[in-house]
């Protein structure tokens, strides 16, 4: 087995982010993990036949005599629910689980937020381990303790802060995610670059192809590098009253879109969550060149490097702007003043932006 990369997230709640190959295998790597004698592993129906049995395996050899369960969703952003929440504290229930108990959650981001969401709120809180199985939940949304389901108005309305124990990224679950979902990863690694580091810009447009042809490096490295600057911002802002809310760039519109279409993007009509973002990040970019904040040249740069991804980077059609906004006026990062978005002042360099004006923002939505 090839030694893992590590990532280690600093602050009150440390914790170690692990990557590499056939990880899910680790019995030590997992059990380390382990407090007490009950464990869920809460997984998807896509997920959960290709990879949990490994899991539960690999648990039961390192601590004999565990009592583990299985929580199994149905696939799909439109599953995130309050209902399916509740479903799953009936499964600890079940278990009799105790305050020591670990939920282990595998598979991409819905799995991560419902499932951690649970350990949050099972007797006021429980051990949760990230297993994320897409290139989106390894690089964002298995770190950072966000926790959340969505209601029909809005994403992520309810939630809490809960970091992971630890996360386990196995890279070698990557070989069976779908292209789509590969694709919708590398928007959110696109993130990282497009509001920290524009030099890491440089490095996927040199390593587009090998990424989408998922070359085992090139993966290791964007997950990695994504991880550390992930790991360093909510080390220091984990509860997101300052500089963490720049990891939202571009998602003021997209959880729009994505409310806005029912959550339909694992469903095939609408966006997915990474394909929410890339839009939502070029509309992001587009006001910024706007209201004179950026030039038009680095936002031209973003969008032909999402495009190259095989990432949407235009509206989808149907979608109204006075119904964006309404939806945006709900976001979470909104206040007294009004809208408070993450713009940019040019490629690696987000800004957060109070205060901004409506009929800009509409004005964006009709162009593009
Ligand atoms: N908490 C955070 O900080 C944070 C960050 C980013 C995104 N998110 C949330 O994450 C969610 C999106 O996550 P996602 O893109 O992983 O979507 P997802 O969880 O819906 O997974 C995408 C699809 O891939 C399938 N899948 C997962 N792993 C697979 C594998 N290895 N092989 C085959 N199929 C596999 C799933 O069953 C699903 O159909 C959204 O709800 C978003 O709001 C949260
Ligand atoms: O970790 C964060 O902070 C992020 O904003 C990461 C985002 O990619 C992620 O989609 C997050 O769930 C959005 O958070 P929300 O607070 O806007 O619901
Ligand atoms: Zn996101």
């Amino acid at each position: 087995m090839t030694s893992p990369l590590s990532v280690d997230v600093g602050g009150n709640a440390a914790y170690r982010i692990s990557i590499g190959p056939d990880l899910r295998h680790d019995g030590t790597l997992l059990a380390h993990t382990l407090r007490g004698r009950h464990a869920l592993v809460v997984s998807d129906a896509h997920v959960e036949p290709l990879y949990a049995t490994d899991v539960v395996d690999a648990l039961h050899a390192a601590k004999p005599g565990l009592s583990i369960d299985r929580f199994v969703l149905p696939p799909g952003e439109h599953e995130k629910t309050l209902a399916r929440f509740g479903e799953c504290l009936d499964a600890l229930a079940r278990l009799g689980a105790t305050r020591d108990a670990t939920v282990y959650a595998l598979g991409g981001g819905v799995v991560g937020d419902l499932a951690g969401f649970a350990a949050a709120c099972w007797m006021r809180g429980i051990d949760v381990v990230q297993l994320p199985t897409t290139l989106l939940a390894m690089v964002d949304s298995s770190v950072g303790g966000k926790t959340a389901v969505d209601l029909p108005a809005g994403k992520n309305l309810v939630g809490a802060f809960h970091p992971p124990r630890a996360v386990i990224a196995d890279t070698a679950t990557l070989r069976t995610l779908p292209e789509r979902e590969l694709r919708a990863g590398l928007a959110e690694v696109v993130k990282y670059g497009a509001i920290f580091d524009i030099a890491f810009l440089d490095w996927l447009e040199q390593q587009a192809e090998a990424l989408l042809a998922r070359d085992d490096a090139a993966l290791a490295e964007a997950i990695a590098r994504s991880c550390a600057y992930k790991a360093g911002v909510v080390a220091r802002d984990p509860f997101e009253r300052g500089d963490r809310a720049m990891l939202n760039f571009g998602h003021t519109f997209g959880h729009a879109i994505e409310t806005e279409q029912g959550y339909t993007g694992t469903l095939g009509d609408g966006l997915n969550h990474g394909e929410a973002v890339s839009v939502g990040m070029v509309l992001a970019a587009r006001l910024s060149t706007a209201l004179g904040l950026a030039p038009q040249v680095d936002e031209d740069r973003l969008c032909v490097l999402l495009a190259r991804l095989g990432l949407p980077v235009t509206l989808p059609h149907g979608l109204e702007p006075h119904a964006l906004v309404a939806r945006m006026r709900l976001d979470k990062k909104a206040d007294a003043q009004g809208l408070r978005l993450i713009l940019w002042e040019g490629a690696g360099e987000a800004r957060i932006v109070p205060g901004v004006d409506e009929d800009a923002v509409r004005a964006v939505l009709a162009a593009v």
